[in-house]
């Protein structure tokens, strides 16, 4: 008797729960996600993980730049998800101090230690004020542009020269993310990984760093007690991950033991620009909390670097020359600023003259608005980094009049953000270069809390001018000499990540450019 009064107890539950999520809680919209008892808005988010920033696109559009998202009961995945730019504004700037990174930041991104992107308070204050002053220095900034230009010469001109005369298919964003990790390297280090040449070596530092951004992406998504029995037992991307955190720890020590020799035995230039050398330099009673007889200080530091410089931009460049090969005008476009800008002008040969590296003027670059404005297109369509998060300090209300509670989680949804009509216009979703012209050809300025691809507030990218400079060159370089097209058929769409990668890579085909 008792038993089927239980069973009859569960039924009758199970009704309600029916009759509660398909009668009385009526979605407001068909994209908005079901939330079920104990298990949340996570099965719907699951069914559309594979395309995560498309879905979050539709949802927040319908639901005026915020979302609610309910997690599984205790799995800590509640957040208020939001693009409104006066939250972005609030939270980055005029109340900064109210939202540190925070552990829950640094748990995820453990790999990366106290490095810049995990650290608050002082010792991100030191970290942050000592990288700004090697970066800003000339020196440095010299050194960056003459690091990208030797890369150009000796690895991607040879490199696309090759695809062209062989007729081969290359895949442009394991090119660019090749060139972009030899450049950040040699910046952060001083040395040259050669991971961009003809034989395309598989270079077990970058593989680390691609599978470390993919499992921590999926933490994002996880309860806390899922990842961590699973990095417990060592399954899955937990176990990718605790493999990658020992070949990157691996890898920078060796810089780092290689380069304290080099000082040792002195034959380390004493004028070395890269960041290591720097930092072993560094000034300890300006930046008190640095210490550079610590290589765990030192390890964390050049990997913070190498993940800041060389998926970002090579993210970037994939996405911009992909959307290049669909607007055959806007090349046009850019090859016609070239031609009248640009002293060296556009050479069918220029691809292998070294004087056309040495006549190189940065300066002129800043004279090709049209350019500027569709690699800043492509950085808002396609953000490399596509979202961020912050946790209040103590309990706050936002402009949009959400309350977030202490410690509870906000996320800002890059790519969404960039294609929101309400934020960019009807024209959001299209890639106009135009958008960032203003009627007297100048650059229109969009404050950082709409465009927020290099970030806002006190914590805006530090490496913004370097990045703007190197896509430049590159973009620069590619568009006067080949002629690039993607292979037919072939698929792009995001791959969920925390850097905006394309899922299958950009594949391409290569010829020189004719030129009339
Ligand atoms: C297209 C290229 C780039 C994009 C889109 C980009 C974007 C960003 C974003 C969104 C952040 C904030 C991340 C966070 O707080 O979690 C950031 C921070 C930072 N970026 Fe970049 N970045 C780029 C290139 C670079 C390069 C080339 C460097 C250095 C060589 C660099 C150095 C940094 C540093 C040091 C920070 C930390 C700033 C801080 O926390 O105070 N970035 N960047």
């Amino acid at each position: 008797m008792a038993l089927v009064s239980l069973v009859d107890i569960s039924i009758a539950f199970f009704c309600f729960l029916i009759f509660q999520f398909f009668l009385i809680s009526k979605k407001p919209h068909p994209s908005f996600l079901t939330n079920w008892p104990f298990l949340g808005m996570l099965p719907g988010l699951i069914l559309e993980i594979h395309r995560v920033y498309d879905f979050a696109t539709e949802v927040l559009e319908h639901g005026n730049l915020n979302y609610l998202f309910k997690g599984p009961f205790l799995g800590g995945l509640d957040m208020l998800i939001t693009v409104d730019p006066a939250n972005i504004h609030h939270i980055m700037s005029s109340n900064f101090s109210n939202y540190p990174k925070g552990t829950e930041f640094k748990k995820l991104f453990d790999v990366l230690g106290d490095g810049i992107f995990n650290v608050d308070s002082e010792l991100w204050k030191d970290l942050r004020k000592s990288a700004q002053s090697m970066m800003m220095n000339p020196e440095f900034q010299s050194f960056s542009i003459a690091t990208s230009l030797s890369k150009l010469e000796k690895g991607l001109v040879p490199l696309l020269d090759h695809v062209a005369k062989e007729k081969l298919v290359v895949d442009l964003e394991d090119v660019f993310q090749r060139f972009t990790f030899d450049t950040t390297f040699v910046l952060a280090t001083g040395y040259d990984p050669g991971c961009l040449s003809l034989e395309m070596p598989e270079i077990e530092f970058a593989r680390a760093l691609d599978d470390a951004e993919e499992a921590i992406f999926y933490r994002h998504v996880k309860p806390e007690m899922v990842w961590k029995m699973q990095r417990l037992i060592g399954l899955g991307d937990e176990l990718k991950l605790k493999r990658a955190h020992a070949i990157l720890d691996r890898a920078c020590f060796k810089c780092i033991s290689s380069k304290r020799d080099e000082i040792s035995r002195g034959t380390n230039n004493i004028s070395s620009k890269d960041l290591l050398t720097s930092y072993l330099n560094v000034d300890t009673t300006k930046y008190k909390l640095l210490n550079p007889n610590d290589d765990k200080f030192l390890r964390d530091t050049v990997l913070s670097f190498m993940l800041a410089g060389r998926d970002t931009t090579g993210s970037a460049l994939t996405w911009f020359f992909w959307l290049l090969c669909k607007n055959e005008e806007a090349i046009t476009k850019i090859l016609q600023e070239i031609n009248k800008n640009i002293s060296s002008g556009t050479k069918t040969d220029a691809a292998n003259s070294k004087d056309d590296y040495d006549s190189f003027n940065p300066q002129e670059l800043k004279k090709l608005v049209y350019l500027h404005g569709a690699i800043c297109e492509a950085l808002r369509l396609y953000p490399p980094v596509p979202f961020q998060h912050k946790s209040p300090t103590k309990t706050d209300v936002l402009p949009s009049g959400h309350k977030v509670d202490a410690g509870s989680k906000i996320l800002f949804c890059l790519y969404p953000l960039g294609r929101m009509k309400s934020v960019w216009g009807e024209d959001a979703l299209e890639f106009k270069p135009e958008r960032w012209i203003t009627d007297n050809g100048t650059s229109v300025h969009e404050p950082s809390y709409k465009f927020l691809s290099f970030n806002a507030g006190p914590r805006t990218c530090l490496g913004k001018e370097v990045a703007m400079m190197q896509m430049k060159t590159v973009a620069v370089k590619i568009i006067q000499n080949y002629d690039i097209k993607v292979v037919e058929g072939h698929k792009v769409e995001p791959a969920p990540s925390v850097i905006l990668h394309m899922k299958h890579g950009l594949k391409v085909t290569v010829s020189k450019r004719c030129l009339v």
